[in-house]
C-alpha cells in the first residue's frame, strides 16, 4: 500500500547516527540509579525560567547525549523552523498555509521583543487585536446583563459551547484547570459554562442539564463550520432555543467562532454581529488562544482573567524564539527529551502526569495537540520517515495521585513509559486537616517527588533481601528502575502560569516534528472515517426508510452484518 515506498529515504543527519550509536554503545549501559549519585550531572541537568523549575536528571542520558541532541538540533535548523513558522511562512506545506498560533497571544507590540528574524506579520496582529477587542467589548456586554440580555429580557448567565477536537478540547482544558484559580472563580460567580462535543444525543441532555433557554447562550465553535458532529449540535439546540423561545431569539441566544462567513450566515447567525472570526493560519488543535478559546472563557471568567492566561503564553513563545541556548531553553529541551525517548531509545508512549486535579484535561488535550500534530507516516517531502519511531508517540495520562492507583504499576514494573510529572508549590485552594503531619497539598506533592525515584532507582533483589522478604516473593517485587521522566515544578496554576504550560506542550509537539522533518500542522489521517462514515449515514436513511431490504453490497461482508444486526427491529 504505501505510495511512497518508491521513493528512498533522504540521508540521515550525521548527529542522528551519532546519537543511534550513543545510544547502543553507551547508555543502555548505564542506570539512572548511578546517573542520579553524579550531583555535578543532576545540577547541569537543571533549569529554571521564570519560576518553573525544570528537572531532567532523571532521563537515561549523559551531558553527551544532550550536546548530541543539540547538533541534532542544529542539523535539523531547528531554529530556522522556529523563525519561519514565528514570521508566517507557508510551513503547513501540504495545505499551504502559515501556522502563527503564536500571534493570537501576541500583544501589539509584540515585534519589538522578538528577534528581527521571527517578527510576526503585522497584519496578523492587527487582525488578532481587532478580534480580541470585539471579544473583550461582548463578553463584557453580556457579563454585564444590561446590554445584551436574553429574548425575554433577562441576563445570560449560562453558555453551552458546542465544538469538537480542537474547537472543544483546549478550552475545557483552560475552563477547569481555572475553576479554583481565586480570580477566575470570583469572576465566575452565578456564570455557567457547558461543553458539548459529541455527537451523542446523551451529550446533548448533559450539557442542558438544568439549562433554561431564557438564559443560555449557545456558542457555535467550528473552524470550517462543517463538522458533522458539531453541526448535527448546533441544529439540536438551535430548536431547543426556537423551540421555547421562537426564531428570532436566535439573534439573542447563539453566537458563532468560525473561519467560515457563508456557512455561519446561512445557518442563520448575522456575522455582522454574532460571528468571532479567525483565519486558515491557526489549526484546531493550536486554536485555544483564539476567539475558540477566548469567546467561551471570556464569557465565564471574564476578559482580564483571558488577558492574563494570554500573556503567559506570550512570555512562554518570547522563551521559546528568544532564548538561543537550547540548554536553556524549556520547551526546546522538553520536545529534545521527546525525540531521544521516542526515536533513540524507542519507547513508543509517554504519560502527562500532573499532580493537580485542576489539570485533569491536559492529557485529553495534548492528545490532540500532539496525536494530531506528529501521528504521521511520510516525511514533509512525501518520503517515508527516517525510522519507524521518528514519528508522534502515545500520550496519556491523568492527575496524581489518581493514575498511581490505576496505571502506574505498568510503568513501575512493565512497559517503560517516560513521563512528565508537573506539580505545583503551592495548591489553588490550600487546606489543611489538624492533627495530620502535613497538609492536604504536602501530602499530594510528597507522591510528586517520591514517584520519579521510584520509577528511576528502583529496588534491587539484594535490598528487598536485606528487609527479609521471602525468597519466593522477590522476583514480584523486584523494580528494575531506569524508567525515564522529568519534573516540572511551577508555584501556583493561575492564569499566566496555565498560559506558558500551554505553549510549552504546543512547542514541545513543534520542536519535535521540526526535528523528524514531518509536518505538525496538517491532518489527512481523520479523513477517510468521515468519508466512510457519511457512506454509512446515507445507508441508514435508506434503510431506515425502507426497511426491509437487505443492507448495500457495497459494504464489506462483515460491516454488512454489523450494519443488518443495528437495523434489526426484533432484537
Ligand atoms: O473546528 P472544526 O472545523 O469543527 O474542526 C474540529 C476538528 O475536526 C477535524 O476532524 C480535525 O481532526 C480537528 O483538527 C478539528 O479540530
Amino acid at each position: 500500500m504505501s505510495s511512497s515506498a518508491s521513493l528512498p529515504r533522504s540521508h540521515l543527519p550525521e548527529s542522528w547516527t551519532a546519537l543511534q550509536r550513543h545510544a547502543d554503545e553507551t547508555i543502555r549501559r548505564l542506570h539512572l540509579s548511578q546517573l542520579l549519585q553524579d550531583a555535578e550531572r543532576c545540577a547541569a541537568f537543571r533549569v529554571q525560567y521564570r519560576d518553573l523549575l525544570l528537572d531532567y536528571s532523571r532521563q537515561r542520558a549523559t551531558p553527551e547525549t544532550l550536546t548530541l541532541l543539540l547538533q541534532l538540533a542544529e542539523e535539523m535548523r531547528l531554529e530556522q523552523k522556529v523563525h519561519a513558522m514565528f514570521r508566517g511562512e507557508r510551513i503547513n506545506v501540504t495545505e499551504d498555509r502559515s501556522v502563527m498560533h503564536v500571534a493570537l497571544r501576541a500583544p501589539r507590540d509584540a515585534n519589538d521583543h522578538l528577534p528581527p528574524t521571527a517578527h510576526i506579520p503585522v497584519e496578523a496582529l492587527q487582525e488578532v487585536h481587532r478580534v480580541l477587542d470585539a471579544i473583550h467589548h461582548f463578553s463584557e456586554q453580556v457579563r454585564g446583563g444590561r446590554d445584551w440580555l436574553g429574548a425575554t429580557g433577562q441576563p445570560l448567565t449560562d453558555v453551552v459551547s458546542i465544538g469538537i477536537g480542537g474547537s472543544y478540547l483546549g478550552p475545557e482544558f483552560v475552563y477547569e484547570a481555572l475553576r479554583n484559580d481565586a480570580q477566575a472563580a470570583q469572576a465566575a460567580r452565578g456564570r455557567r459554562l457547558r461543553f458539548l462535543a459529541n455527537v451523542d444525543p446523551v451529550d446533548v441532555t448533559r450539557a442542558l442539564d438544568g439549562l433554561r433557554p431564557e438564559t443560555t447562550l449557545v456558542v457555535v465553535v467550528s473552524k470550517t463550520f462543517t463538522t458533522a458532529e458539531t453541526m448535527l449540535n448546533a441544529r439540536t439546540l438551535k430548536q431547543w432555543i426556537v423551540g421555547a423561545l421562537g426564531e428570532r431569539a436566535v439573534a439573542q441566544h447563539m453566537v458563532a467562532v468560525s473561519t467560515n462567513t457563508e456557512a455561519v450566515a446561512a445557518f442563520g447567525i448575522d456575522p455582522q454581529r454574532g460571528m468571532f472570526g479567525f483565519w486558515d493560519w491557526v489549526g484546531g488543535r493550536y486554536s485555544v488562544c483564539s476567539a475558540v478559546g477566548l469567546v467561551p472563557l471570556s464569557l465565564h471568567y471574564g476578559f482580564a482573567v483571558m488577558q492574563q492566561f494570554l500573556a503567559g503564553a506570550h512570555a512562554m513563545d518570547v522563551h521559546f524564539v528568544g532564548e538561543r541556548d537550547g540548554r536553556r531553553n524549556l520547551p526546546v529541551l522538553y520536545g529534545l527529551w521527546g525525540v531521544w525517548n521516542a526515536t533513540f531509545l524507542g519507547y513508543p508512549t509517554r504519560a502527562l502526569l500532573p499532580y493537580s486535579q485542576a489539570l485533569l484535561k491536559l492529557a485529553p488535550h495534548i492528545q490532540q495537540v500532539d496525536m494530531e500534530s506528529n501521528g504521521k507516516r511520510v516525511r514533509l517531502d512525501g518520503r517515508d520517515l527516517w525510522t519507524a519511531d521518528a514519528t508522534g508517540v502515545v500520550n496519556f495520562g491523568e492527575p496524581g495521585t489518581n493514575g498511581q492507583h490505576s496505571f502506574y504499576q505498568l510503568m513501575h514494573q512493565g512497559r517503560v513509559v517516560p513521563a512528565d510529572f508537573i506539580g505545583f508549590r503551592r495548591s489553588q485552594t490550600p487546606r489543611t486537616v489538624p492533627g495530620y503531619p502535613v497538609s492536604n497539598h504536602d501530602e499530594l506533592m510528597s507522591n510528586f517527588f517520591a514517584q520519579p525515584d521510584a520509577l528511576a532507582v528502583g529496588k534491587s533483589a539484594e535490598q528487598l533481601r536485606a528487609e527479609g522478604v521471602p525468597e519466593s516473593l522477590i522476583p514480584h517485587k523486584v523494580f528494575a528502575g531506569n524508567r525515564p521522566s522529568s519534573s516540572l515544578l511551577c508555584t501556583v496554576l493561575d492564569a499566566f502560569t496555565l498560559g506558558g504550560l500551554l505553549a510549552l506542550f504546543e512547542h514541545r509537539t513543534c520542536v519535535e516534528g521540526f526535528i523528524w522533518g514531518l509536518n505538525s500542522f496538517d491532518q489527512w489521517g481523520v479523513e477517510l472515517g468521515k468519508v466512510l462514515a457519511k457512506r454509512v449515514r446515507q445507508e441508514l436513511q435508506q434503510r431506515r426508510d425502507k426497511s426491509g431490504d437487505a443492507v448495500s453490497a457495497a459494504f464489506n461482508a462483515s460491516t454488512r452484518a454489523l450494519l443488518q444486526s443495528y437495523l434489526e427491529k426484533d432484537v
